[in-house]
Parts: structure tokens; sequence; C-alpha cells
């Protein structure tokens, strides 16, 4: 495991838990990603910001190899979780999304009753033993995503009967069910209203305590209130990096500047 550190605005070093180093990433002959290279600290949430299409999902979705699921779609480079090469070709893949867990922009719950939501990823990782364990992880895991009080009484009706808010809560219990280490979160609140988001981002206040969170947000004030470090990308390049108190009162680069004042984007 690599020992290196970074700074964090409430510590002043934290692990590095994940490394990416000359990530690129193609469509097809189209090259959309450039030698993004990133340290990202655990229990600590890692914003990543820019225009449209400067590939900040791209780049989120090489973190549990999501970017297999895309035809044509090659990375290049290395990206390490604790030190191991996630791009391992003897890497279980399967295992791997359950220790990278990820939130997806629109709330996906399946179409299953609340319980199910939750249950089924400890279920196909074999983490319950009997009904009694499961009953256990399933509550726990809606505790942490702050959704128990309001769904205990209604665990077996359908997950899409919740509210949009409650429905992304859902599905980060349902992430949380299988401890994983890392949560991507990809615009987890764009489908949201503000209270809904106010909630989700308090979550993510709270999640940091246990989890290693990297986020992808069109919204600066967002990146500026939930994340610890943010990363700025444009055209596919990392623009630059660090503690996100530095990155919007004195980033280093102008682009940056550029769109932290909303000159573009
Ligand atoms: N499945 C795909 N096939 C082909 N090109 C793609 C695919 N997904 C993304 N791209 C291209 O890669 C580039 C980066 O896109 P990406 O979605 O990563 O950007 P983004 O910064 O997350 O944008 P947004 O904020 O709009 O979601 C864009 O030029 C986009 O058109």
């Amino acid at each position: 495991m690599e020992s290196s550190t970074v700074r964090t605005p409430d510590a002043e070093q934290r692990p590095v838990r994940v490394t990416a180093r000359n990530v690129s990433v193609f469509y097809g002959p189209k090259q959309s990603l450039f030698d993004v290279s990133i340290d990202i600290p655990e229990k600590a949430v890692t914003a990543f910001i820019g225009p449209s299409g400067c590939g900040k999902s791209t780049f989120l979705r090489c973190f549990n190899r999501m970017n297999d699921t895309i035809e044509g779609c090659r990375v290049t480079g290395k990206i390490s979780l604790d030190g191991g090469d996630i791009y391992d070709p003897a890497l279980d893949v399967v295992e791997l999304r359950a220790r990278v867990g990820m939130v997806f922009q629109k709330p996906n719950p399946f179409p299953k009753s609340i319980y199910e939501n939750v249950a089924y990823g400890p279920r196909i990782h074999g983490l319950a033993r009997s009904k009694a364990d499961m009953d256990a992880i399933v509550e726990s895991s809606l505790q942490k995503a702050s959704l128990w009080n309001e769904v205990k009484d209604r665990l077996h009706e359908p997950g899409t009967g919740l509210s949009g808010g409650q429905q992304q809560r859902l599905c980060i219990a349902r992430a949380i069910a299988v401890s994983p280490e890392v949560i991507l979160m990809d615009e987890p609140c764009s489908a949201l209203d503000p209270i809904a988001t106010a909630r989700i981002e308090e979550l993510i206040d709270e999640l940091k305590q246990n989890y290693t969170i990297v986020i992808v947000t069109h919204s600066m004030q967002q990146a500026a209130r939930v994340s610890q470090r943010t990363a700025f990308f444009h055209l596919g390049n990392l623009v630059e990096e660090g503690p996100t108190d530095l990155i919007f009162t004195s980033p280093g680069e102008k682009r940056t500047q550029d769109y932290i004042t909303g000159r573009y984007g």
C-alpha cells in the first residue's frame, strides 16, 4: 500500500485510499480524458467539478470500472485501491463494485420492496447467514442512510413508491449494505428539490466519517459545502486539485478562476 497522505481543510493530512496515475479514456477513436493523476484521501469527500462534457463522469466511472460496460470505451493508465491495481485482469469486478459503490444522478431503485432493494447486494455477496442477520443489515443500512424512521413501517412496499429524495437515500442504503470502502456519487442531487438536496448533503457529511466519497457535481456551492478536496476538470484535463478552501479562494490556474467566478460553464 502506498503510504502517501494529502491535506484536507478539517484535518491536516489524510491517508490516500485511491490513486490514479496517467489515466486516459477513449470512446472509440475519440480521447475524452487526458493523462489524469490524482490521490483520493480516505474518509473525506473529494468533489469533481467543471463545465459540461469535461470528463468528470467519465473519470468517476473509472474507479469501479463502470466504463467496462460501455462498448468501445478504453481506459489506460493505472488506478489502485489500497495499492491493488483495479484493472488487474484477475480482479473480480463484481467484488470491486461492492468495495467501490455507486450512486447515480437519477435515483434508480429496483422494482422491488424497500427491504429487497437493500437486501439484494448482501444476498448475492453472501453477507448474511440468517434472516435475522439480513434484517440487521437492512436496518443498519437504512439507519446510516438516514431513512429508517421514514420507512420502518413500510419495508415491504415498493421502493419506487418513495419520494425522489427518499429513493436517493434508498440507493445510498443499497450501496452501504455491502460495506463499501469508497462511494462514488454522480450528481446525486441533480434530480432533487432543494430540501431533498439539503438532506443528501447532510448525509454525505455524516457518511464521510466512515467512507471515502467522490462526488461529481455541477454545483460549485455544493462542492464548497460538502467536499474537503476539489478537482477542476476542463476539456478532459485535470486543471488542478487541492483542498476545497484553496481551490475556491485562491486557485492556481486562470481556467479555474474563470470557472469559479462564473465566466464559463
Ligand atoms: N458513452 C459514451 N460514448 C461516447 N462518448 C462519450 C460517452 N460518454 C461520454 N462521452 C464523451 O466524453 C466526454 C466527457 O463526457 P462526461 O459525461 O464524462 O463529461 P461530464 O463532465 O461528466 O459532463 P456532464 O457534466 O455534462 O455530465 C464528452 O465529450 C462526451 O461526449
